[in-house]
């Protein structure tokens, strides 16, 4: 079937003089879609509080309910009733890595035939480690031998488990992924990482702590090894968090404006990669305090935003808003270690490189990361590529700089439903 047209580009709207407002954010991604998961396969119902309801979060619930949960999102907050893992099944991935990566050893628990696919770019996100993985661990997968969707999976009811070796220098969620369904397995599930440094280990800090609220024993004591012991898993009642990741752009307008930007309800302790806005925005120079509201922060003077040197390999997926970033700075910046980045939702790198390049930036494309020397920006169309945090840095340079056009600014659904109605009424529209 063609792609659907896409809608006329998006004018992002400018800022005129420095941003000042308060933002509330929707739940993180990260945070629901692993919630939903460990509901699933948990003893009694949950709640999920505050999830977040956007295309990744609601296919995730999606695929939850085809292998046999009643997720009700009817209301802000969702309930997970867990049931017998049915099958058979179709589950459709999008664009979400979290349900590509997360839902498959859930569905080996099955008894039936569970089908995957997703999005056309999807088909290119590698999946094959997990695959494999799950291979070992005796469950029956067939594929096209290339590691990517579309796949099948034939459960069983129950899957052995045990010590399996994988290969995650391409995603942490590969990890994570075995971790978060290992602990109903016979054996639970003893993974060992060999290869290159794994990316974004935040995020398997976030699984395993997700875990030990639920009363999981996970070792995680020796580095590149983690082991969950098979057993019960509590049922949750958690509030989630906001998505401190999509909190980018807003405090990147806070940056460029040289106003202040404050996002609501920030967790004084997170294991969210977001967290990170605070140091890199520092860095940058600009203020960051934590308020009774919030964190808050203020842009220097528009012009003196400095560049930045840093490897971001935890938190590749704030490259976008990064690099948009320094594409406005006023000295060069390299950011490095985010080779992974060419495996998220387009090749990200590739990407920014050509629509902040096509701007006027000054920007050099490399194995693992992107180059900036300062040059004055320009108005243009910037292409999105399905990608949300593509359609974050074109808003990001079109707060800054006359005419910026942003192809399907909609594209942000995947994580936030209406990003474009927050972002614009932060310019009084
Ligand atoms: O587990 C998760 O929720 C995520 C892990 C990371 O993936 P990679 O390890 O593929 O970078 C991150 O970039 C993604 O947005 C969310
Ligand atoms: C990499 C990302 O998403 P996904 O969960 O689809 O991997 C992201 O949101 O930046």
């Amino acid at each position: 079937m063609p792609d659907a047209p896409l809608p006329d580009p998006w004018p992002a709207p400018r800022a005129t003089g420095p941003v000042e407002a308060t933002v509330g954010l929707p739940g993180s991604k990260s945070l629901t879609n692993r919630a939903l998961v460990l509901a699933a396969l948990a003893d009694g119902p949950s709640v999920v509080r505050r999830a977040l309801r956007s295309r990744d979060s609601l296919l995730m619930a999606a695929a939850l309910t085809g292998l046999g949960s009643h997720v009700d999102t009817s209301a802000d907050d969702w309930t997970v009733t867990p049931g017998a893992f049915a099958g058979d099944t179709d589950v459709d991935c999008g664009l979400a890595g979290t349900v590509m990566r997360f839902v498959p050893p859930v569905a080996a628990l099955s008894h039936g035939t569970v089908s995957f696919d997703g999005d056309p770019h999807m088909r290119t996100r590698p999946i094959g480690e997990v695959l494999l993985a799950l291979r070992h661990l005796g469950v029956e997968v067939d594929d096209d031998g290339r590691g990517a969707l579309p796949f099948r999976l034939h459960g069983r009811g129950s899957v052995r488990g045990g010590r399996v070796v994988l290969d995650a220098s391409q995603s942490s969620q590969f990890v994570s992924a075995l971790l978060l369904a290992g602990v109903r397995y016979d054996e639970g599930v003893d993974v060992r990482h060999d290869g290159k440094p794994i990316p974004s280990l935040p995020h398997i800090d976030m699984t395993v702590a997700m875990l030990r609220e639920q009363g999981v024993e996970v070792d995680d004591s020796d580095a590149h090894r983690w082991a969950v012991a098979p057993g019960p898993l509590r049922a949750l009642d958690r509030t989630i968090e906001p998505d401190l990741s999509n909190a980018g752009p807003f405090l990147a307008l806070a940056a460029v404006s040289g106003g202040s930007v404050t996002v609501r309800d920030w967790p004084s302790e997170t294991t969210q990669a977001g967290d990170a806005w605070g140091e890199l925005l520092t860095a940058m120079g600009c203020a960051v305090e934590r308020t009774p509201d919030g964190l808050r922060v203020t842009g220097p003077e528009p012009g003196t935003l400095q560049g930045l040197d840093v490897d971001l390999h935890d938190v590749g997926e704030l490259t976008p808003v990064v690099a948009a970033l320094c594409a406005l700075a006023s000295t060069p910046s390299h950011l490095r270690g985010v080779g992974h980045i060419r495996h998220h939702e387009t090749d990200r790198l590739a990407a920014l490189a050509r629509e902040l390049g096509g701007l006027g930036a000054d920007v050099t494309e490399h194995p693992d990361g992107l180059s900036f020397r300062p040059a004055p920006l320009h108005g243009g169309l910037f292409h999105t590529y399905a990608d949300h945090r593509m359609a974050h840095a074109g808003v990001v340079v079109g707060a800054a700089v006359d005419d910026v056009l942003v192809e399907d600014v909609a594209t942000t659904a995947k994580t936030f439903t209406d990003f474009a109605g927050a972002w614009s009424a932060l310019f009084g529209r």
